[in-house]
């Protein structure tokens, strides 16, 4: 699976990966299938990266994740726009993170853009770094990671090497009809938006990625929108998911007041307000 190593401490698994232990900032570590202990203080070595396990923790940084799933060109990116503008998120798209992965040389580069090519899914250890680096070098607590788990291997690997739990799934429902039509009309330049890598991408989102949408959703964590509708109309449900329940149960209270005390001063904006 992925490169690294677990071991208890304090009651609680710890796992690192990458570089030396004693390069890493001010974190207990753990030197390997021994068990051996140290506790480093000082350093820095932003490649090494270390959890809690069973938490959603990050460097000792508490994270709220969300995944944002749907096939290709169902909206994904577009929605996570207005969601980082509207609640403060910070958003994580893992096809932008490969793509600047290319873009910077790196010795993977060359595997990922032929993977990309393709319309295959990147070994997860490879993705799952940017993802960890992307977070931990980030001051927000609350990420959007867009286009990820797109496997079995991601969802697990991830979940066990960060210890992370999303806290739901957003997921873009698109007929294949559709997203074709977008992905055709994106124009952003993109070396897989040609038809026969979008059947491949289809394919693989069919056989691959389905079925971990499928796995939260077993676990009653999908948060499912009709996203074949326009932008705003896939916003409006995107909201619906995000305004925490208070908010919703307090400007249902307003609404009622108007409608039953005549409260016109608020009328205008509660009347506008989306109730779900
Ligand atoms: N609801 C919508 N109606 C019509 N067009 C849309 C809608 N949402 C997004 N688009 C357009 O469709 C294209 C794909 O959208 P976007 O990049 O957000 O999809 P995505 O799911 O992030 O794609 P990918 O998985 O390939 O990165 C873009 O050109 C975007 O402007
Ligand atoms: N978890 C992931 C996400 C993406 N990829 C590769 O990137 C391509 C583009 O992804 P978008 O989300 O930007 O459409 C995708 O087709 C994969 O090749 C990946 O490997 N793993």
């Amino acid at each position: 699976m992925v490169n690294g190593r677990d071991c208890a401490l304090g009651g609680k698994r710890w796992w690192w990966w990458g570089g030396e232990v004693g390069a890493c900032n001010g974190v207990i570590v753990v030197s390997g299938d021994s068990g051996v202990i140290a506790t480093v203080s000082g350093g820095g070595n932003d490649d090494i990266g270390v959890m809690e396990v069973n938490g959603s923790s990050l460097n000792e940084k508490k994270v709220t994740v969300v995944f944002v799933l749907g096939g290709p060109g169902s909206g994904k990116g577009t929605q996570c726009a207005n969601i980082v503008e509207h609640f403060g998120y910070t958003h994580l798209s893992a096809g932008d993170l490969l793509r600047a992965e290319i873009k910077s040389g790196s010795e993977n580069g060359t595997m990922i853009q032929n993977m990309i090519k393709e319309g295959k899914i990147v070994p997860s250890e490879v993705t799952i770094k940017l993802l960890q680096r992307a977070m931990q070098e980030n001051a927000n607590d609350k990420f959007l990671i867009d286009g990820f788990p797109r496997n079995e291997e991601n969802r697990a690997a991830f979940e066990s090497v960060t210890g992370i739990v999303p806290e739901f799934v957003l997921f873009f429902d698109c007929s294949e009809e559709e997203m074709e039509k977008r992905l055709l009309g994106r124009n952003q330049g993109r070396e897989d938006d040609n038809i026969a890598t979008i059947r491949k991408r289809f394919n693989v989102y069919m056989e691959s990625s389905l079925p971990v949408i499928q796995y939260y959703d077993s676990k009653g964590k999908v948060r499912k929108i009709d996203a074949v509708k326009p932008v705003e109309e896939v916003f409006e449900a995107v909201k619906a998911v995000f305004i925490p329940s208070h908010e919703k149960s307090v400007s249902s209270t307003t609404v009622n007041m108007v409608k039953n005390k005549g409260y016109e001063g608020l009328s205008t904006a509660a009347n506008n307000w989306d109730l779900k």
